[in-house]
């Protein structure tokens, strides 16, 4: 039974969720805020599932050498270190539309806190002081919104402030002509946008690309008094240098639900007139939260008990429906992969997969994967679907995919060629009632199934040698189980897959390969 660590405050429709399809869940948000009782209790769990507080660092997922999924209940990933986790086989998830309308709803909420002083009236006014002529706010009508990010939430608060009849400028680097023209906004530099803008407000995430966007430079560029939403991440605005804008009056006004460093309970910027806060509230209403619940559960149920994957920051997508059609397909390839790995002596240097038939209808992507995770297992620890391209890429391996539509002598083949300095091999694979064979070794083809324990021999094609191989195997107390033989390679040579009840060891490889007709010989697992 998969066990799952709820370890941030989710809605109960996530425990149900996950429960009802029999997997085990923990339910304690203490635990995300506790790092030390985190890696302490990882270790147990397949899964893990989190909102912003839990902080999912290298050090954690070093304890975690179960867990096989990481899901994010909400958009922002920055409290996930992706690398490592990739670099460990753990599938990393959000939900990435599931908040989105309630945090642009927060975000224009927080543009009207700031132009009407909403919370510091509401204050006064409870106070019994009637300060009518102390809060002068700003009209936003015609006034002219800058937003920097114009992805999933700043497309809904371009929407929204246009229904408020404000211009709507915006800088974002991926914001294409046609959807600007479709969002009804005018996509401009960051200079354009800093000079222009009335209001400011922040929807990107934070990256090294995008830390400290708004910094003293930046805010300089400014008009004049101008308001700054940010209900994206801490760390987008230089906190000092909106302190020391504030102070001196170049921004007017500055609403904050996120803070560089969170919890935020003291802050240089709290108790000042020109500044509202909220406690990252963004995604916080009963209809986000649910939304973010159901969607998490779902997507960690489904990746643990089908293999699909959806909303992936470090794998390719399968869904539901397909992981059951894909599941034999990723079997072949991934045993194909291993007895390459096994074979290839020496740094795996290119990777070439084709998929020929009907198998081309299917995603390609985890088949690719589970071929290369297969292959480079043999010879580095924990690469696994995850993580497969990755490892290969960081070693220079070159990838090469392509499908052929027709495949001759099956319903579809998957064929792998891995090449090495030295050497190039080409297996190829097809389904038999579901279950992985092998049906081609080079240019001669065979029909093999695959087993435990293996050879795989090649042999000049002449009389004696299977008498000769038997004698060994039986001298050395191996059982054949099965023995499938190919023969006609251009070379005059022949084939044997030979499945064995045991293990067949380096000295009975090592006596096998002094048989005159034996060309190699490795013994394989499976
Ligand atoms: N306060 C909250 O509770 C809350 C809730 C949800 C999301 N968020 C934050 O909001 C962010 C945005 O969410 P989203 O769903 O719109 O994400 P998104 O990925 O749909 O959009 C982000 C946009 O930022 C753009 N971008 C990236 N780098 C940029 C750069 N250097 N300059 C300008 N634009 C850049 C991207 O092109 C993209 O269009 C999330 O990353 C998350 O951190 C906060
Ligand atoms: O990125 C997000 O989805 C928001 O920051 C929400 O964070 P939360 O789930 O901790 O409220």
């Amino acid at each position: 039974m998969y066990r799952v660590l709820i370890s941030d405050k989710l809605g109960d429709d996530a425990v149900r969720i996950l429960e009802g399809r029999n997997i085990e869940v923990t339910f304690d948000p203490a635990i995300g805020k506790d790092p030390a009782r985190l890696m302490e209790v990882i270790g147990d769990f397949d899964g893990l599932a989190i909102r912003s507080a839990t902080k999912v660092t290298a050090d954690v997922i070093s304890k975690a050498k179960n867990l096989k999924v990481v899901g994010r209940a909400g958009i922002g990933v920055d409290n996930i270190d992706i690398p490592a986790a990739t670099a460990s086989g753990i599938a990393v998830m959000n939900t990435p539309f599931g908040n989105s309308v309630t945090t642009a709803e927060h975000a224009i909420a927080m543009m009207f806190a700031l132009a009407r002083q909403i919370p510091q009236a509401n204050e006064s006014t409870q106070a019994g002081k009637w300060e009518k002529s102390r809060f002068m706010g700003l009209e936003l009508y015609g006034k002219t919104l800058g937003l920097i990010g114009c992805g999933n939430i700043g497309s809904i608060v371009a929407d929204r402030a246009r229904g408020l009849r404000m211009k709507v400028v915006a800088f974002d680097p991926y914001l294409t002509p046609e959807r600007a023209v479709e969002l009804g906004v005018e996509s401009v530099d960051l200079e354009t946008l800093l000079k222009r803008a009335d209001v400011i407000t922040l929807h990107t995430p934070l990256t090294d690309g995008t830390r400290n966007i708004l910094n003293d430079e930046a805010l300089a560029k400014t008009k004049k008094g101008v308001r700054i939403v940010n209900c994206a991440r801490g760390g987008l605005v230089d906190e000092d240098a909106l302190y020391a804008a504030l102070e001196s009056g170049q921004v007017g006004g500055a609403a904050l639900d996120v803070f560089a460093t969170e919890p935020a309970t003291e802050h240089k910027l709290f108790g000042r007139d020109d500044v509202v806060c909220t406690p990252h509230l963004g995604a916080s209403t009963n209809e986000a939260q649910e939304n973010v619940a159901i969607q998490i559960a779902e997507q960690i149920a489904d990746y643990l008990l089908v293999g699909a994957v959806s909303n992936a920051l470090n794998m390719a997508s399968v869904t539901a429906e397909e992981a059951p059609r894909l599941k034999p397909y990723i079997s072949l390839a991934e045993h194909l992969g291993t007895l390459a790995g096994q074979v290839i002596k020496g740094p795996l240097t290119g990777f070439e997969i084709n998929l020929a038939g009907k198998v081309c209808d299917l995603n390609a992507a985890p088949m690719t994967a589970a071929a290369l995770a297969g292959v480079m297992r043999e010879q580095l620890e924990g690469v696994n679907l995850v993580n497969a391209e990755a490892v290969a890429e960081e070693r220079g391996v070159k990838i090469t995919q392509s499908t052929t539509h027709s495949s001759a002598h099956f319903d579809s083949t998957i064929s792998l060629t891995v090449k090495t300095a030295e050497d190039e091999r080409t297996y190829v694979g097809a389904l038999f009632g579901g279950e992985p064979r092998l049906v081609r070794v080079g240019d001669i083809r065979l029909e093999g199934s695959f087993s435990k324990n293996m050879l795989l021999l090649r042999n000049n094609d002449k009389p004696g040698f299977i008498g000769a191989l038997g004698n060994i195997l039986s001298d050395a107390g191996i059982n054949i189980a099965t023995f499938h033989l190919g023969r006609g390679g251009a070379d005059g040579t022949a084939i044997a897959l030979v499945a064995t009840d045991e293990p067949v060891s380096d000295e009975v490889v090592k006596k096998i390969l002094t048989l005159p007709q034996a060309l190699s010989a490795y013994a394989l697992h499976f």
